[in-house]
């Protein structure tokens, strides 16, 4: 594909998106015609080569999922909608898996660029496969596997756009609507990052539950582990926020994405709502047959004194309590990935983990898995880990669904990237929040084990809300 030039004497930087997207249009013109368009079933994706990586996605109207990583310099993005299938309760993941299977089984891409990206699904769930959705959570499944009709993915400063569509499709509709969405995106791919607005006030609303409820709800899981019931159980609190102005997701994605460059921002909008993370915590990356997965728990606060953030960092290596609560993930972990692995490293860890706000003990346990282990396999023996909600895994869902006085809905749920061999990576979503026009509920949590304080599990979790009110002041 010839490269676009960005500037010459007479035609101003400016219109360069211009002549990408004429290049774009082209070379879809030229194309289609290999996509197998008359086939009775299945799914098609092309795969068109943008000339440079993108760091942040656009925003446009509709369906719209965003997985950006800026260490890693890794974007993958999807619009519109080409599949999606949806599941709840206990075997949801088992349905999607089964949707997923006959999607892979009948997927042909064409990348006549010759990019080596390949289109990708989403899968994502909230925390319980029971939990009843609500009028907001609605337009939230309770798990969604979902095919997004355009698709952006770069990775390393090279980067894609795929068009995928199901098949059979007329040719002529087909290159009206793909041209149609190139016109959309591909003028708004080249936008200078945005200014910074000023940051907002943001009125601070209930918390659900508040401290004095919080402080009863930490004491009866503390006798639950007294009574030897449970060895440890995550509990979580709902903050809202209402700002001045309309949230804007792409400031909002932006702010995240400078302040958590370490961390995975995650945002998903089906109709006006949205949900957005910016999340330290994978459950797990597959690649081929290799697995890692993240054991994150016990969390200290930050400091801006060198010496006093130092001297915090040696408090959480060294506390017996912080040590006990990751013992309990890590040892989660390495069960549930025993049953589906041929062999385990020792588990790499714990080291310190240092975000903007807080500082974590973070473990990974690394292994080789047995054949035919996808996504879905691992997403059901994983989640939920005792880090987000509790160990033994049953007794810890159970005690919270009767205790917990809110829905968590996708907190503590999981979603990421699903590769068409069905491989993939999922994170786990924390420092999020469900967003809709002016209106953000936030929601964080902390571990309890023996030993815990009340006031200092409270004081965790408004340091882990820090992460998600700091970016929406500049929302
Ligand atoms: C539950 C949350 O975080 C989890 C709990 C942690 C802990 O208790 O130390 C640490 C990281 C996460 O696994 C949250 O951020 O809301």
């Amino acid at each position: 594909m010839p490269r676009p030039t960005t500037s010459c004497l007479h035609d101003p930087v400016m219109l360069a998106p211009l002549k990408v997207l004429e290049q774009l249009k082209a070379r879809l013109h030229e194309t289609i015609g290999t996509l197998p368009l008359g086939q009775p079933g299945g799914y098609a994706s092309l795969i068109l080569e943008l000339p440079h990586g993108l760091g942040i996605a656009p925003d446009l109207a509709g369906p719209q999922f965003h997985f950006a990583h800026n260490h890693r310099g890794d974007l993958r993005a999807g619009y519109g909608i080409a599949g999606e299938w949806r599941a709840r309760g206990p075997d949801r993941l088992r349905i999607l898996r089964a949707a997923a299977k006959g999607v892979a089984a009948n997927w042909q891409h064409m990348d006549p660029d010759e990019t080596g990206f390949l289109g990708f699904g989403m899968l994502g769930f909230a925390a319980s496969p029971n939990e009843s959705p609500n009028a907001g959570l609605a337009e939230l499944p309770n798990a969604i596997f979902w095919l997004p009709e355009l698709a952006l993915c770069s990775h390393d400063g090279q980067a894609a756009l795929i068009l995928t569509t199901a098949l059979p499709m007329g040719i002529d509709s087909l290159l009206t609507r793909w041209q149609n969405q190139l016109d959309q995106i591909v003028p708004l791919l080249d936008l200078p990052a945005l200014d910074p607005l000023t940051p907002a006030h943001l009125d601070r609303g209930l918390s659900t539950p508040d401290q004095e409820d919080w402080r009863e709800l930490v004491f009866a899981a503390l006798d639950e582990i007294d009574q030897e019931r449970l060895r440890k159980v995550v509990l979580c609190r709902r903050l809202r926020l209402t700002g001045q102005r309309r949230f804007d997701l792409t400031r909002l994605n932006a702010a995240l994405t400078y302040l958590f460059p370490s961390c995975q921002v995650v945002s998903i909008r089906r109709h006006r709502t949205s949900f957005v993370a910016a999340t330290p915590e994978r459950l797990f990356t597959q690649r081929r047959d290799r697995i890692e997965a993240d054991a994150i728990a016990g969390t200290a606060c930050r400091a801006e004194d060198a010496e006093r953030d130092a001297q915090i960092t040696r408090g959480l290596r060294t506390c017996e309590k912080n040590l006990r609560e990751h013992q309990v993930v890590v040892e989660a972990v390495t069960e549930a990935l025993s049953q589906c692995s041929r062999s385990l490293e020792p588990p790499d860890g714990p080291r310190i983990l240092q975000l903007n706000n807080v500082q974590h003990l973070r473990s990974i346990v690394r292994g080789e898995l047995h054949p035919d282990v996808d996504v879905f396999r691992l997403a059901e023996l994983l989640h939920p880990t005792p880090a987000t909600n509790g160990q033994p895994r049953q007794e810890a869902r159970d005690w919270l669904d009767r205790s917990e006085p809110l829905e968590r809905g996708w907190y503590t749920g999981a979603a990421g990237i699903v590769e068409p061999d069905l491989t993939g990576e999922l994170w786990v979503l924390l420092r999020c929040a469900r967003i809709s026009e002016r209106i953000a509920d936030l929601y964080a949590g902390a571990g309890i084990v023996a030993g815990s304080d009340p006031m200092s599990e409270w004081e965790e979790t408004e340091h882990k809300l820090a992460a998600m009110s700091t970016a929406l002041q500049f929302a």
